[in-house]
């Protein structure tokens, strides 16, 4: 698959090229390779609107990562620039690579094994390109040139062009990339040297990068031992899971590489925090701190001759087990071990620091508050700490620190944290000071994009296949980039989607029918004129309904997702039928039909952008359109080609008939149950009312899956019932205070009653006739306060009746309250809106309370005049 792009190519535009720090989700669509004409990557790529600091001379900053590049064969070899981008993760061991027995071949004094961190939120971006016209080999790395005459990098330049070569004598007809410079641009997008395997991520990088552009055939682990040669660590980065470098005892090192130990599908609970404490480049870099340490230090030969080798089999068989109380305590152990080396160093050797004994401290706290082992630290050559834990445990890890830590940079939702565990004074006030910012992430790092470029005409495995299919139409980090319903409703949206198209095509061909092809009496002026309207109605009904509707779809997405279907498939019905009617039938059916179809455009788009807004987890909003779109596209594609085929089969209008509303109904179940899996977390009029009436029944908030169960789509009862079940009242947002107090005539019967940040303007029942609680919101309410008024309202109405036509709002309510309370003990209280309970629930069942989903429209607000009286604005 050859992509030719000239540098005017949207594409080649660095996606990526923004700040070092910047964490920016990979695309997985990795097949791109690029043969770009000399000239014309001289020109300068127009800039990066954050900055093009990490565009280079000739303007080849990384692009999207690529796996296969295929020989050019149009033009001559010297006016061209070949180029391969890819990129590649962050491994941290858990049992430590610390020594070489050869500094030469960078072959270790014991095995190593480590878990692969997530691409999405540490990873080196590396392009190598190579052309004739370059002058020398080169590497830019975070935006300026790096020195590569080191012996290390040599031996991967050479290992690569060896091979490279042997391909080249095999067939002459390749290109002579081995000859020409290489010009390779690399990013990392987290700190580099500073104890967070950079050169793991780095080497990888460069060495899949060239093979890729090189078209070498070469395994992950037969790469492993070029990329060893770069950096010992490296090794482990060109697999994603859980990865063993296995030392090895030939001398010329050509069993010193790495495996799989397990694929991270094997174990994806796994997640890591990361404190980051220094971003400095550390003082003793880990090339020369182990020699330091392999000539000095006296335990260091116990280390290697029985210390690793137990942790590695120990570990081996935790990761297997998924025995994560013993996968904790060996990645201690190994972290302590390898630590009390450096220092038995001499001179000695101290990459920790007191914030990080600190974070020790705390890991320790949170496992002995648990009474098990929930969190594991390990630390690399640096003060960083880098904390693993399972996602059951989350809130209780995360949550000790995000209490203390919660000002820095990096934490990603709220959701799960819970901070039951509490660190004591001095270790809070450590991290306090010494952490700057921390970094979520998980064990789910992907490999490498492989290397192995297709030969042309070969064939791609299975496997292979079904990955790229996975990569181009499922998001990066899925399934722990999107929340846990987004699989459910993209599967039905998928197949509401497929109905759809087929359905669309046997409307157009009545639409064309009702136009008048085929129809010897209608004229081309009737279809113009009838195309005419169509389009005229179709904007103005979509104009008419985004300003009327436009503000209420997000707090109802689900509502008019499913609406939106149920007016497309009323359009199909009318235009059906147009063919049938006569001119003035026409035109109001298809009219009619077009207008529902704008409608239904408007309101499917709102809808769904916040649907995606709620699935995206990792700010990949723009990605999950995106996929969603090709998804849709896809599927719209299977659906013409079988739709085609109905269309021709299926003649008959009573067999169309039939087919249409089977397809309608197919279509609109899809659609029912697509919104039905949703499980929204914000709270709309209806969800913030099943959650307040469970509370007050059972003393316990739904979370949100249990709520999308009971959600109504569509006919939601909005009248709050009393303790008899009768519906008595409605609750509202006012509009206006004219609107809250109600026609002149009835405001004497009105009672006001002012609350946290909010007034309500209360109706009274009376029997055949629902009360009425207006809310009004003072100046500066927030989300939460829209909550607590209208949990407050649905209180006060609960006591309605014929007695208490106010409720708990009137005069006789409070002292009906004040009497009842006074005769219960505390403890069989009714549950009532502003319990601490209830808002600790809130908070831990996932529940937004930042989202303003309970006023949608334009929203009035209160606010207190110099008299001291109320108006609304
Ligand atoms: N993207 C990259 N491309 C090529 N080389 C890189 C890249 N990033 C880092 N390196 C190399 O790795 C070196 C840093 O390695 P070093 O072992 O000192 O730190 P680290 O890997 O961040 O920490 P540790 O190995 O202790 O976890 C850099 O000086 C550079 O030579
Ligand atoms: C502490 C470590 O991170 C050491 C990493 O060392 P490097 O791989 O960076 O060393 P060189 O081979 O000299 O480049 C432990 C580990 O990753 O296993």
């Amino acid at each position: 698959m050859v992509n030719k792009t000239t540098s005017d190519d949207p594409s080649t535009k660095n996606p990526f090229a923004s700040s070092a720090a910047t964490s920016v989700p990979i695309p997985s669509l990795y097949l791109v390779a690029r043969y770009l004409p000399a000239q014309k990557t001289r020109r300068r790529l127009p800039s990066h609107p954050a900055g093009n600091r990490h565009l280079v001379a000739d303007g080849e900053p990384p692009g999207p990562p690529a796996v296969a590049s295929l020989p050019v064969t149009t033009m001559a070899a010297d006016a061209k620039v070949y180029r391969a981008t890819t990129s590649a993760p962050v491994n941290i061991a858990v049992v430590k690579y610390w020594g070489k027995r050869d500094t030469k071949l960078n072959l270790p004094t014991n095995s190593s094994l480590s878990v692969t961190l997530s691409q999405d939120d540490l990873r080196t971006l590396t392009t190598a390109s190579c052309a004739t016209t370059f002058g020398a080999d080169s590497l830019t790395l975070n935006g300026e040139l790096f020195d590569i005459s080191g012996a290390r990098t040599q031996a991967c330049f050479r290992e690569l062009r060896a091979r490279r070569a042997n391909l080249e004598a095999a067939d002459p007809s390749l290109p002579r990339l081995s000859a020409m410079p290489l010009k390779i641009v690399s990013e990392n997008n987290f700190p580099t040297a500073a104890g967070l395997a950079s050169s793991a991520a780095g080497f990888a990088a460069l060495v899949q990068a060239v093979a890729i552009l090189y078209e070498l055939p070469d395994s992950p682990s037969q790469l492993s031992l070029i990329a060893r040669q770069g950096s010992g660590s490296a090794c482990r980065s060109l697999f994603g899971g859980y990865v063993a470098w296995r030392m090895g005892s030939k001398p010329d090192g050509t069993d010193s590489m790495a495996d799989l130990v397990a694929p991270a599908s094997h174990w994806p609970e796994m997640r890591a925090l990361i404190l980051v404490v220094s971003a400095a480049k550390k003082g003793v870099s880990s090339t020369s701190g182990m020699q330091q340490t392999v000539a000095t230090s006296g335990l260091f030969q116990r280390r290697i001759s029985h210390v690793v080798p137990a942790s590695m089999d120990r570990m081996e068989q935790a990761v297997r087990g998924k025995d994560f109380s013993t996968f904790a305590e060996v990645t201690m152990r190994e972290s302590n071990s390898f630590h009390a080396c450096c220092a038995d160093t001499f001179p000695p050797i101290f990459y920790m620091n007191d914030v990080s004994k600190a974070a020790i401290r705390a890991v320790e706290s949170i496992n002995a508050q648990a009474g098990r082992t929930i969190a594991a630290y390990t630390f690399d050559a640096g003060p960083n700490c880098v904390i693993y834990y399972l996602n059951e445990n989350a809130p209780a890890v995360l949550g000790a620190f995000s209490t203390v830590l919660g000002n820095v940079t990096g934490w990603k939702s709220s959701d799960s944290i819970d901070s039951v565990v509490k660190l004591d004074e001095a270790t809070a006030c450590a991290l306090k000071d010494g952490v700057g910012r921390v970094i979520m992430t998980s064990g789910d790092g992907q490999k490498p994009p492989h290397a192995a470029a297709p030969t042309r005409g070969a064939v791609r495995p299975v496997a292979g296949w079904l990955r790229l299919l996975f990569e181009v139409f499922i998001p990066v980090g899925f399934p722990a980039s999107v929340s846990s319903d987004y699989a459910a409703y993209q599967t039905y949206d998928s197949l509401q989607a497929f109905f759809s198209t087929i359905n669309s095509l046997l409307a157009n061909r009545a639409l064309l029918e009702g136009l008048g092809v085929g129809d010897a009496n209608s004229s081309a002026t009737f279809a113009m004129i009838l195309t005419v309207m169509k389009d005229a109605t179709s904007r103005i009904s979509t104009i008419l309904f985004a300003h009327r509707f436009g503000l209420m779809i997000e707090a109802d997405a689900k509502t008019y997702r499913f609406l939106a279907d149920v007016l497309n498939d009323a359009a199909f019905f009318l235009e059906l039928y147009s063919p049938f009617l006569g001119p003035y039938g026409k035109v109001v059916a298809l009219c009619t039909g077009e207008a529902m179809r704008a409608i239904c455009g408007v309101a499917a788009g709102a809808s769904k952008a916040a649907l995606s807004l709620h699935f995206a987890r990792r700010d990949n909003l723009s990605e999950l359109n995106a996929k969603e779109a090709s998804q849709e596209t896809a599927v719209g594609l299977i659906g013409l080609v079988a739709g085609s085929a109905l269309v021709q089969l299926v003649q008959d209008r009573g067999a169309v008939l039939c087919l249409v509303i089977a397809l309608v109904m197919a279509h609109l179940w899809m659609n029912y149950k697509g919104v039905r899996c949703v499980q929204l977390t914000t709270l709309n009029k209806q969800r913030a009312s099943m959650i307040f009436a469970c509370y007050r029944k059972q003393g316990v908030v739904p979370s949100p899956r249990q709520v999308a169960e009971e959600e109504r789509i569509l006919f939601w009862n909005n009248a709050t019932t009393n303790a008899k079940g009768a519906p008595v009242c409605r609750v509202d947002f006012g509009k206006s205070y004219t609107d809250a107090m109600g026609p002149e005539g009835s405001r004497d019967k009105v009672v006001v009653v002012d609350g946290p940040m909010h007034t309500s303007f209360i109706h009274p029942y009376a029997a055949g006739r629902l009360g009425k609680i207006k809310i009004l919101l003072w100046e500066r309410a927030e989300a939460k306060h829209a909550i607590l008024a209208w949990f407050m309202a649905a209180q006060r109405a609960s006591a309605m009746d014929e007695s208490m036509p106010h409720g708990y709002g009137g005069e006789e309510g409070a002292r009906h309250r004040c009497e009842a309370d006074k005769g219960r003990q505390e403890s069989v209280k009714h549950p009532g809106a502003r319990d601490e309970a209830l808002w600790r629930q809130l908070e831990k069942r996932g529940w937004d309370l930042e989202a303003a989903a309970l006023e949608p429209g334009d929203a009035a607000r209160l606010c207190a005049d110099l008299t001291g009286k109320q108006k609304a604005e």
